[in-house]
């Protein structure tokens, strides 16, 4: 299975959310990692068949999705950015209601809806009102309701807000096993979500496709440029003001920080592994050429 990003736009008014993004996605789970409004919920609508790029083609098979309608809908699993739930319901009358609509019967729906309850860890709450539910549990019901069909083409639009480390974790290795005979794509600006699942990921910044590769080869074109040193509270002022600063840890003997600079930033200054945090930095930081 093959799904084709050709040349596609999304214009907003007079501004392009979306800018000539080109991508081929195949079996795997793919991360894309961008900043505020650097367009991933554009390009994911897009992908789910809900928004029309203004130009361009999505293509699954060779096929466009548009002109494949109900066919690409019942292989399709969506967990939209804000997941409309009817408050009343309880978590099964509501995943049960969804199973309807992709028209799944009676009978396959209650199986399918007992096991999502149970992949999500929702059974034990799984008849009472979701005015009732935590925000993590509400996000948990949203994964649910999109997987309830057995998608072949997961889109998911920051599926762990809102979920705790543990769930975090229970998300993603759900995720990893799915993706074997899947396409998943999922949108986050949490690095660590997509760190130990992604096959790709994709770097999005003002619209444009940045990147499309694995997450050892991006970390290996920002090796030679993240340093570590140990400094005071001056040093670490004038630092500031020059370079980008990742990851910095207050400790009695002084500051750790991890800086982002093409040269020995400060004397002493050892340069280290980056990190998928020093990626981010890397990438999306304005005044850091890349
Ligand atoms: N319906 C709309 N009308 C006009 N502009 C829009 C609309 N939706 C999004 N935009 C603009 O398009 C750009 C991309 O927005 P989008 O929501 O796709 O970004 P994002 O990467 O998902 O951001 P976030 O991480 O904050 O959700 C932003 O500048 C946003 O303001």
């Amino acid at each position: 299975m093959e799904l084709t990003i050709q040349n596609i736009c999304k214009r907003y008014n007079d501004k392009w959310a979306i800018h000539q993004v080109t991508a081929e996605l195949d079996y795997g789970v793919y991360g894309l990692l961008g900043p505020n409004g650097a367009g991933k919920t554009t390009l994911l609508r897009m992908l789910a068949d809900v928004l029309q790029p203004t130009s361009g083609s999505i293509q699954l098979n060779g096929q466009p999705i548009g002109a494949m309608g109900e066919s690409y809908r019942d292989l399709l699993g969506y967990l939209p950015q804000h997941c409309g739930f009817y408050r009343q319901f309880t978590g099964r009358a509501f995943l049960m209601y969804i199973a309807s609509l992709k028209g799944l019967d009676k009978k396959t729906a209650a199986l399918k809806v007992g096991e999502m309850l149970e992949l999500v860890g929702l059974r034990d709450v799984a008849k009472q009102k979701i005015e009732s539910y935590s925000g993590g549990m509400r996000q948990r019901l949203g994964i649910a309701q999109a997987l309830l069909n057995d998608p072949k083409v997961i889109v998911m639009d920051e599926p762990t807000v809102g979920l705790d480390p543990q769930e975090r974790i229970r998300f993603r290795n759900i995720l990893s096993e799915m993706s074997s005979n899947r396409i998943v794509i999922l949108s986050t600006h949490i690095v660590s979500d997509i760190e130990y699942v992604a096959k790709d990921l994709l770097l999005i910044k003002e619209g444009r496709l940045l990147k499309q590769e694995r997450l050892v080869s991006l970390l290996e074109n920002v090796r030679g440029v993240v340093w570590k040193a140990s400094v005071d509270e001056e040093q670490f002022a004038v630092l500031k003001k020059k370079y980008r600063i990742g990851n910095v840890l207050r400790e009695a003997e002084g500051i750790e920080v991890r800086i982002l600079a093409q040269e020995q930033p400060i004397v002493g200054a050892e340069l280290v592994s980056p990190s998928v945090e020093d990626l981010y930095s890397y990438y999306f930081n304005e005044e850091f050429a890349v």
